[in-house]
């Protein structure tokens, strides 16, 4: 297993929003997690990137235990992070913003780094006329590609989106989209909360449904998508069969 998570519980004020989590992805899986806001869906991906410290339960990476450990640097290396609100750094390029972990993190030369940020670049299709430009000067759907650029340019073993096209319109959306599909039929391990079920769809292997802290139901899209067996599945999918292209 790429990523295991075991009983994962978290505390906010003492209010529990991790009620004991337990979830598995495979190396080149895909997992789509859908839930009602305030279900836990950020959290959990905070804490798999060490951004939140469960309170309990334990997430492995490879088979290594990583909420053990001190060293939350090197735990982040290997994992991607893409944002609902893109997180890039306004102050510099796009080419600063790919490069600026590589020379920085890894310790790289400014020539390697650019070579390896022209490969992420062309890989989410941001082509050769953006890269001198400043986040400002982007669309939305641009910003997001170049934080996938950004996030895969570490070389991580696993990419965690959260929500990453929710901010954007649906055209713009779709460019996202389609360049994580791409990542995903090229065998990146990706744990996605989406609420885009076509995504899920044609590039998940599962789609976990989370409600109240919990994952409550799990299954292959179009078998939860047809029948879905909790009351909390049924609730997110009622309605949208129509979205099961067979
Ligand atoms: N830093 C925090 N301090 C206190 N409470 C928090 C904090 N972060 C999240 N919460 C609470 O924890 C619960 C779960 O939040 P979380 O953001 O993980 O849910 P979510 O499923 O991602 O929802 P959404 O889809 O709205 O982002 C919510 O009730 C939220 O108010």
């Amino acid at each position: 297993m790429m990523l295991r998570i075991e009983d994962l519980r978290k505390r906010y004020s003492g209010v529990e929003v991790l009620k004991g989590v337990d979830l598995e992805l495979r190396k080149g899986e895909t997992k789509v997690i859908m839930g009602p806001s305030g279900a836990g869906k950020s959290t959990l991906l905070k804490c798999i990137n060490l951004l939140v410290r469960p309170d309990g339960g334990r997430i492995f990476i490879n088979g290594e235990e990583i909420t053990s450990k001190n060293d939350v640097y090197r735990v982040r290396q290997k994992i991607g992070f893409v944002f609902q609100e893109f997180n890039l750094f306004n102050h510099l390029t796009v080419m600063g913003n790919v490069t600026i972990g590589l020379t920085k993190v890894k310790g790289m030369s400014k020539n390697d780094a650019i070579l390896k940020a022209k490969e992420v670049l062309r890989a989410v299709r941001i082509g050769e006329e953006l890269w001198d430009r400043y986040p400002a000067q982007l669309s939305g759907g641009q910003k997001q590609r170049v934080a996938i650029a950004r996030a895969l340019a570490m070389d991580p073993v696993l990419m965690l989106y959260d929500e990453p096209t929710s901010a954007l319109d649906p055209q713009l959306s779709m460019e996202v989209l389609s360049v994580m599909r791409e990542l995903s039929k090229r065998g990146m391990t990706s744990l996605v909360v989406t609420h885009e079920l076509s995504f899920a769809i044609e590039a998940a292997s599962s789609i976990a449904v989370m409600y109240d802290g919990r994952i409550v139901e799990e299954g292959r899209p179009e078998e939860i998508i047809r029948s879905p067996k909790t009351a909390e599945a049924r609730a997110i999918f009622k309605g949208r069969l129509n979205y099961v292209l067979v």
